[in-house]
């Protein structure tokens, strides 16, 4: 549905995006993720035909970036970080001169209008006018605009940017709702939105992909895969190694061994397991039969938070 090619573009001397190939499915939301100056608006200006590419190139849905940008932008629904509104318009009014830019028939326009009032949640201010409403308001109208003419494709830069917790929450409803009818790049710095949201991620740093996959491939991939956290009382050491031998238990790291002995006595082992396996109830079962005063025994996931922070200390590191 989006297939990126050897994507490059240079402002000068500067390479802002160097050589990008990926792919999104058809109905896949996808999250591209980057710290700031990464190369992601760069990115989706080249996808939406807003700025050329210097090399390589891009299809949306079949249609060539550079050669056939009147399908692609056809193809597109594009919602800008900053969604430029005509603020003295009233939403219908606003999506209908939309509309008609586009040059929908009358009626088509009007189905549609309906639909994407419905369904982006702007019933109750169908009437008023664009100045007078709230940012997340505001940002529905934006995205009742770019869901306007059916596109298959939608690319949201930043959407809940700027928007209080509720509205936040109906946004990303609303994304996740829309994957599956189409297909979504969801632009963004906020790694619990993409959690929240995306099939897949694609983590994009100093104009080039450093990672690509499902938030639990990325996390598997840095070995970031759950933790078993049990808390109970006993001797480091030999917890550590009782434990070490239950069935599918990879290794047991203890969190405060020193700590505890000025404390209660308690320690908590960090244990991890050999992948797709379950060890939590052969270690309660352990615990019991050396009769360890147990506190605690919970399975702590790693976040994707926690693998992007890994994944650029690494990076750094290697000098990229
Ligand atoms: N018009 C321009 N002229 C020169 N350099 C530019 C221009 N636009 C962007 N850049 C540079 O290209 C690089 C990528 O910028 P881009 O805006 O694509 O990053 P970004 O990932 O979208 O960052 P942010 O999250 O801060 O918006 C940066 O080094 C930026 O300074």
């Amino acid at each position: 549905m989006i297939s990126v090619s050897q994507l490059t573009k240079a402002y000068g001397p500067v390479l802002a995006v160097d050589h990008i190939s990926f792919d999104v499915p058809k109905g896949q939301i996808v999250g591209f993720l980057g710290p700031n100056g990464a190369g992601k608006s760069t990115t989706i200006k080249m996808l939406s035909c807003y700025l050329p590419p210097t090399s390589g190139g891009a299809t949306v849905n079949g249609y060539d970036i550079f050669h056939q940008s009147e399908k692609v932008r056809e193809n597109l629904g594009y919602l800008p970080e900053n969604c430029p509104l005509y603020t003295d318009m009233r939403v219908r009014e606003y999506l209908d001169y939309r509309g008609r830019l586009r040059k929908m028939p009358r009626d088509l326009r009007k189905s549609r209008i309906d639909y994407v009032i419905d369904r982006c949640w702007l019933e109750k201010v169908r009437d008023r006018v664009i100045g007078q409403l709230s940012k997340g308001y505001r940002q529905r109208v934006g995205l009742a605009d770019s869901l306007l003419h059916d596109p298959p494709v939608l690319i949201l830069d930043e959407p809940t940017v700027g928007l209080d917790p509720s509205q936040i929450i109906e946004t990303r409803k609303l994304i996740k709702d829309l994957g599956g009818d189409h297909t979504v790049m969801l632009c963004t710095h906020i790694l619990p939105e993409v959690e929240a949201v995306c099939d897949r991620v694609i983590i994009i740093r100093g104009g080039t992909i450093a990672a690509q996959g499902t938030p639990d491939e990325l996390r598997d991939s840095l070995k970031m895969q759950a933790r078993v956290l049990v808390e109970l009382k006993g001797s480091a050491d030999q917890v550590s190694k009782v434990l070490g031998n239950v069935a599918g238990v990879q290794n047991v790291e203890i969190l405060n061994g020193r700590a505890s002995a000025g404390s209660d006595g308690f320690i908590t082992a960090a244990i991890r397991a050999q992948p797709k396996r379950d060890v939590r109830e052969d270690v309660a079962r352990t615990v019991m039969q050396n009769q360890w005063p147990l506190r605690e025994i919970r399975l702590e996931q790693a976040s994707l938070e926690e693998y992007f922070v890994k994944m650029m200390a690494a990076q750094a590191t290697k000098g990229g």
